[in-house]
């Protein structure tokens, strides 16, 4: 999957009085480029309208944009889009595109026509993804009837049934309880492993792309601003997790190694703020070995949160309050003329925790 300098402009018009329309121009896409290596799991983030949705439905051949070169399996999607439809597979957790009234089976049947899937071929990947996604009991079930997890796993068998090399899921996991959260990301796993299958992966849950991608795209204002691994944007945000400890009894603020800290305390439960790059299991061991614990969870920064914080510290930096600059602690500040060339190299040194901060 290759971008180079890819832009999409809308054109909006507004009513802006009786008879009276403005014009607007929306950049939802903004000379956005880099390249994803078949077998990829990748993180596709950004806050709401960043331009996440604008990119898939140009990475399909929905949308053509208005600038730029874009290739998907060495195929322009804009071009050939019926022969990409063969090589891709796409899943939107908020919409299903399985037939709402028909057994889940029944759909399966219509794609395995629809797409010319060969009948071997079928029969195979069928009975693969059946087991792997635990469908066997609601084949004969309509889609209607079946909970969302459930129709999040048919949904996914769905888009597989034709082995695409590149499968794009748009917030798999949305609305899901953990336990069906656990078994779609075990599966793409799983199917990552196996199938090496290219996965773009968009979501708002932080866990989600610790769980799968070891690399991570940061996108808002249709602007790619951080490429690399997710540790290396939490530590460009400086963004923190949250230990939620329940002891025995109520108790003074717990005495955390520096810099975590108590934010919070409520009775016998206290939250402690943490560096979210690190590992809780230091801090977790010694709250376990020098107070009475009961319970304890840890809550994970949410997307927004750790974008603010990242801009917060450009910020810093542009007005010159003297903080630690981001190239300092997250790598590699790139020039906007590198971010309008092609990105196909891997960013420097992202197996160390390292990413590419975009100015
Ligand atoms: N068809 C359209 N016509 C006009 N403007 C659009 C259209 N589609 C998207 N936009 C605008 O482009 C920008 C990017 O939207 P996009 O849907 O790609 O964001 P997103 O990152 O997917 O957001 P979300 O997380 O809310 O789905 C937004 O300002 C949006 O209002």
């Amino acid at each position: 999957m290759l971008l180079e300098g890819v832009e999409k402009v809308f054109d909006v018009r507004k009513k802006t009085g009786f008879l009276k329309r403005e014009r607007r121009r929306v950049r939802a896409v903004d000379s956005l480029s880099f390249s994803v290596a078949r077998g990829e799991m990748v993180g596709y983030i950004g806050p709401n309208g960043a331009g996440k949705s604008t990119t898939i439905k140009m990475l399909t051949g929905i949308l053509t944009p208005s600038g730029g070169r874009l290739r998907v399996a060495g195929i322009d999607p804009t071009r050939e889009r019926m022969r990409l439809a063969h090589r891709i597979g796409v899943v939107f957790g908020q919409r299903t595109t399985l037939w709402w009234d028909l057994p889940l089976l029944d759909s399966y049947r219509l794609m395995h026509r629809m797409y010319r899937i060969p009948d071997d071929r079928y029969r195979v990947n069928l009975d693969r993804l059946v087991e792997l996604l635990d469908l066997g009991d609601l084949l004969d079930t309509p889609v209607r009837q079946l909970s969302l997890g459930q129709r999040m796993r048919g949904d996914i068998a769905a888009a597989l049934l034709h082995d695409p090399e590149v499968l794009y899921l748009d917030e798999p996991t949305i609305g899901l309880d953990v336990v069906s959260k656990t078994k779609v990301r075990d599966f793409l796993r799983e199917l990552n492993t196996e199938r090496a299958t290219t996965v773009l992966l968009t979501t708002h849950d932080l866990q989600d792309i610790e769980q799968l991608c070891s690399r991570v795209m940061v996108i808002d204002h249709g602007r790619l601003m951080y490429d690399g691994p997710l540790a290396g944007l939490h530590r460009a945000g400086e963004s923190e997790r949250t230990l939620v400890v329940d002891l025995e009894r109520e108790m003074p603020p717990i005495d955390a190694p520096a810099p975590a800290r108590v934010v919070r305390v409520e009775g016998p439960r206290q939250w402690l703020a943490f560096p979210a790059a690190e590992s809780a299991a230091p801090l977790v061991a010694r709250i376990a070995a020098e107070y009475p614990l009961v319970d304890l969870s840890v809550r994970e920064p949410d997307i927004e949160a750790v974008i603010a914080k990242m801009y917060a510290e450009r910020a810093g930096l542009r007005d010159g309050t003297g903080r630690e600059g981001r190239e300092g602690r997250a790598g590699r500040a790139v020039s906007a003329e590198e971010r309008g060339s092609a990105a196909g190299d891997a960013p420097e040194g992202r197996d160390e925790g390292v990413g590419r901060v975009v100015s």
